[in-house]
């Protein structure tokens, strides 16, 4: 991720609060999609994978299918006994929350600006790095932190208080990083991969995984922008915690956006573009946004899985045949990730330009 010098932008959360009429400033508002934004009407009927059926050993092969059709027509899905216990949930979230409710002079102690050279080094909190002077801005403010691999934790960057806040994130991480491990190697089954632990393997020892706390404040005018602009997950694959009460992600499917629900004590599961790659097409990472809502804030606790960044990757060779070529070109994943966030601040897909 470059490291663009950044003036110093308001957190939208002050923003929000600052705003007396009900207005918002123009660099936040979206030019090229007049009123897309309360186009979804539909809620997509995403399917609810139990976890623990998946993983029994003669019981599983109905949860199997149901996977199987979940990702090849969303591209996401939910997943119900998923092992992390109510409790972790809990405590990330209201840790989290409680992070964004304190005054900005003790968030600001966490901030992505380095504080000698105001330059931006993505880990931290704040608004997205701002490359261009027409760049949209997103109603979103958030606190991102790598938490694996484990020895390169900024420990520093990660909130003091509430007192809580790095324990939960702590367990919070430990058991998604489960979960994402037993997702991944029933997804290999699926596609008939010789070696279950295919995916878990190539993200390597070096894996990466930061968690993206994100925090959408009211907004007094939902139609005119977004909180977070259309994209696929750069990913492997992302763990989403959505917020328990108010909705605004949406996925776009046969080129309708749809309201993904909300649906008590489960995670969200994202595919994302790295899996994609590895999968050679047969598993698609879909493109989603997040709307915001004019009387509530909602908040979101994201896992991103990324192979090692030094690592190249490409489409499985067993995935590879005549009648079906390699889709995809082989990438380094640091290059990738380095592409990314030009391409998301433009609207574009990165995975698209690596397609054969
Ligand atoms: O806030 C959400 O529900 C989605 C967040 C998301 O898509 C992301 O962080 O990549
Ligand atoms: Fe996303």
């Amino acid at each position: 991720m470059g490291s663009t010098g950044a003036a110093r932008e308001m957190p939208v959360q002050e923003l929000a609060g600052a705003l007396g009429t009900p207005d918002v400033p123009a660099p936040y508002v979206v030019r090229t999609h007049k009123d897309q934004q309360l186009a979804a009407t539909v809620v997509a009927p995403v399917p609810v994978i139990d976890h623990s059926r998946l993983l029994q050993k003669d019981d599983s092969a109905d949860e199997a299918g149901k996977l199987r059709s979940a990702i090849e027509s969303w591209g996401l899905f939910m997943v119900s006994n998923h092992g992390v216990d109510a409790a972790v949930i809990e405590s990330m979230r209201a840790a989290s929350r409680e992070f964004f409710r304190q005054p900005l002079e003790e968030k600001q102690r966490y901030s992505n600006l380095d504080c000698c050279d105001e330059q931006f080094q993505s880990e931290g909190y704040g608004n997205d790095r701002v490359s261009s002077p027409d760049q949209t801005r997103d109603w979103t403010d958030r606190l991102y932190l790598k938490v694996e691999p484990e020895d390169e934790r900024r420990i520093a960057l990660w909130p003091a208080h509430p007192e809580n806040f790095r324990d939960a994130l702590d367990e919070f991480t430990k058991k998604c990083g489960k979960l994402k491990d037993e997702l991944l190697r029933a997804m290999a089954k699926l596609l008939e991969l010789d070696d279950e632990d295919y995916f878990v393997d190539q993200l390597g020892e070096k894996a990466l995984s930061n968690a993206r706390c994100s925090y959408y404040p009211e907004c007094p005018r939902p139609e005119l922008v977004f909180g977070l602009k259309p994209h696929s997950d750069g990913t492997v694959v992302t763990v989403l915690m959505v917020d328990d009460s108010v909705g605004g992600l949406q996925v776009l499917k046969d080129g309708v956006w749809w309201n993904v629900p909300i649906i008590p004590q489960t995670l969200l599961i994202l595919i994302g573009d790295q899996i994609e790659i590895m999968s050679n097409g047969i598993f698609k990472s879909p493109v989603h946004r997040v709307i915001t809502n004019a009387k509530k804030e909602r908040l979101s606790v994201a896992l991103d899985y990324s192979v090692d960044p030094e690592r190249e990757i490409e489409p499985s060779p067993q995935l590879v045949n005549e009648k079906r070529p390699a889709l995809y070109r082989k990438v380094r994943v640091k290059d990738y990730i380095a592409t990314y966030y030009n391409h998301f601040f433009q609207g574009e897909m990165v995975i698209d330009t690596i397609k054969i």
